[in-house]
């Protein structure tokens, strides 16, 4: 098993860097005067993990950098940089621009595409050690951060003052908020809060050539001309790299609840989501969705049941609803008139609901749907589809690529261990998470493009949150036509006319 992963991993690899390299005439791998030369520029010898020189590190120091959070992807990094300042940032490209050394910005490392991983010896850039929360106005909610600083940490520090970040992801104890800027991350409180294209009031970034493009406004209106660092959000550093951020946070709601309902189908998602949004308006915060499996997966892999096993026997699906508001009564009768209008109709659209009565058991409602993607991981190789479809197709789009794994025999012959669908119903983001005993290719053959046709027939998109990494890149265009296809490319290329910022990741 573990030869095939590799195989795979190195096709996959071979496939996306051979296309990313066609746009570069010479390229540079790091060689040891290079690594010389970044101890001299950067402040700390700690900046520099290195297997080229020996006096630095060995190869078990590179293997977090060099692996992605799935273990799907592998690259091949000899040195790692952890720069502690922009300007250090700034050094380090205008070096590598100059010489056409091949670039990785590194966040968390928690993407779901490959997107922040080397392909293969790239000069890996860590934002880790740029932590510093530059500033923040309790009157307005800005913060102005720098890239590497952990999005928990930055929840943290507003906190005392009556705030919160504007986004909340599963992985925000590790994810940093520059790559959930440069990843465009959606998360769980986009339905109340939007996403970061509008949140977001200024970035500093980094160019490839290593000029600093200062767009660190804190501003809430700006209309001067073109809006440049909106190009940033979502970019995945292939255009430069961001190293400030300057972010509206709202105030934090003074009470919050959550309940999680059991559905005896998944056609009555969309009548429960209506009258959800009629009964709490304003006060609805999250509207989250998972399958039955997805439901059984949580509970195999340790989270407490909200409801009694035979209480749910027949539930085909589950949501869980958030409300943020100003008091908790006011809330909670909300929730309970809601509560007793999907029970009351004849035929309920229920079959039971639980709602959290203190603080841990909020908590271990939300650990049910932040924990999906971790079970699914512990329970076999995810393939990880993050579409946008119509919340009405759903468990049909489930459902299709199901019938299409048992058509070709792999459920039967155990390749594929489950078909699953979760997602954020409030966005019309299903993650649908096809779960195989190994990455295989008869498997991701079976799946793509058949997924991606899936997709485009309902003019979705192939990637709804998590990007394109180097996951995607060969999908672009099912949601992306040709004329947007060479807009992006050029857009590229006015930035990055070396190809030296991540390549082989968005653009092919
Ligand atoms: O595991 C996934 O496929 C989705 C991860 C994340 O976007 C979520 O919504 O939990
Ligand atoms: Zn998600």
């Amino acid at each position: 098993m573990l030869t095939i992963l590799r195989q795979n991993i190195w096709r996959v690899a071979k496939r996306d860097f051979s296309r990313a390299w066609a746009h570069t005439s010479s390229v540079h791998s790091v060689n040891e005067q290079d690594v010389e030369h970044f101890t001299k520029i950067l402040s700390s010898p700690s900046s520099v993990i290195s297997t080229l020189s020996p006096s630095f590190s060995s190869s078990s120091d590179l293997e977090n950098f060099n692996a992605d959070w799935m273990g799907k992807y592998k690259g091949h990094a000899t040195t790692v940089l952890k720069p502690r300042t922009t300007e250090e940032v700034s050094k380090i490209l205008k070096y590598c621009w100059e010489r056409q050394i091949h670039v990785v910005p590194q966040g968390g490392n928690t993407g779901l595409v490959g997107g922040s991983v080397p392909i293969q010896d790239e000069l890996v850039i860590s934002l880790s050690n740029l932590s510093k929360v530059r500033s923040f106005d309790p009157v307005s909610g800005i913060l102005v951060a720098d890239a590497g600083c952990v999005l928990e940490s930055l929840s943290e520090h507003i906190a005392p003052h009556g705030f919160i970040m504007p986004l909340d992801l599963g992985a925000k104890g590790s994810c940093q908020i520059g790559g959930n800027v440069a990843t465009n991350a959606g998360g769980l409180r986009l339905l109340r809060y939007g996403s970061l294209h509008g949140t977001v009031l200024g970035l500093e970034v980094v160019l490839p050539d290593g000029t600093v493009l200062d767009q660190l406004s804190t501003m809430r209106k700006d209309n001067t001309g073109y809006d440049l660092k909106q190009l940033f959000i979502g970019s995945e550093g292939t255009i430069g790299i961001i190293t400030g951020v300057s972010i509206l946070t709202p105030p934090a709601p003074k009470s919050t609840n959550n309940v999680v309902l059991a559905l005896p189908s998944f056609s009555n998602v969309i009548p429960v989501f209506k009258a959800t949004r009629q009964h709490l308006s304003e006060v609805l915060s999250a509207f989250e969705y998972f399958d039955r499996t997805a439901y059984d997966l949580a509970l195999k892999h340790g989270h407490a049941a909200p409801f009694p096993a035979e209480e749910v026997e027949g539930a085909e699906c589950y949501v869980l609803l958030e409300t943020s508001g100003g008091k908790k009564e006011h809330d909670d009768e909300k929730i309970n008139t809601l509560l007793e209008t999907l029970l009351s109709d004849e035929d309920s659209l229920i079959l039971t609901g639980t709602l959290s009565q203190s603080p841990s058991q909020f908590a271990s409602l939300w650990a049910i749907r932040e924990g999906l993607t971790e079970a699914v991981s512990k329970e076999g190789k995810a393939y990880k589809y993050d579409i946008s479809v119509p919340v009405s197709s759903f468990a049909e789009v489930v459902g299709t690529v199901r019938a299409r794994c048992e058509e070709k025999g792999l459920i039967s012959r155990g390749l594929v261990k489950h078909v699953i669908g979760y997602g954020h119903v409030g966005d019309g983001n299903l993650h649908l998470n096809v779960i195989a005993s190994e990455y295989n290719d008869e498997v991701a053959q079976t799946l793509e493009p058949f997924v991606y046709e899936v997709v485009a027939s309902h003019r979705g998109s192939i990637s709804a949150e998590h990007g394109i990494g180097v996951m995607k890149t060969h999908a672009l265009k099912y949601s992306k036509d040709a004329i947007s296809r060479q807009w992006m490319r050029k857009i590229k290329d006015i930035f990055d006319s070396k190809g030296i910022m991540n390549p082989g990741k968005v653009l092919e």
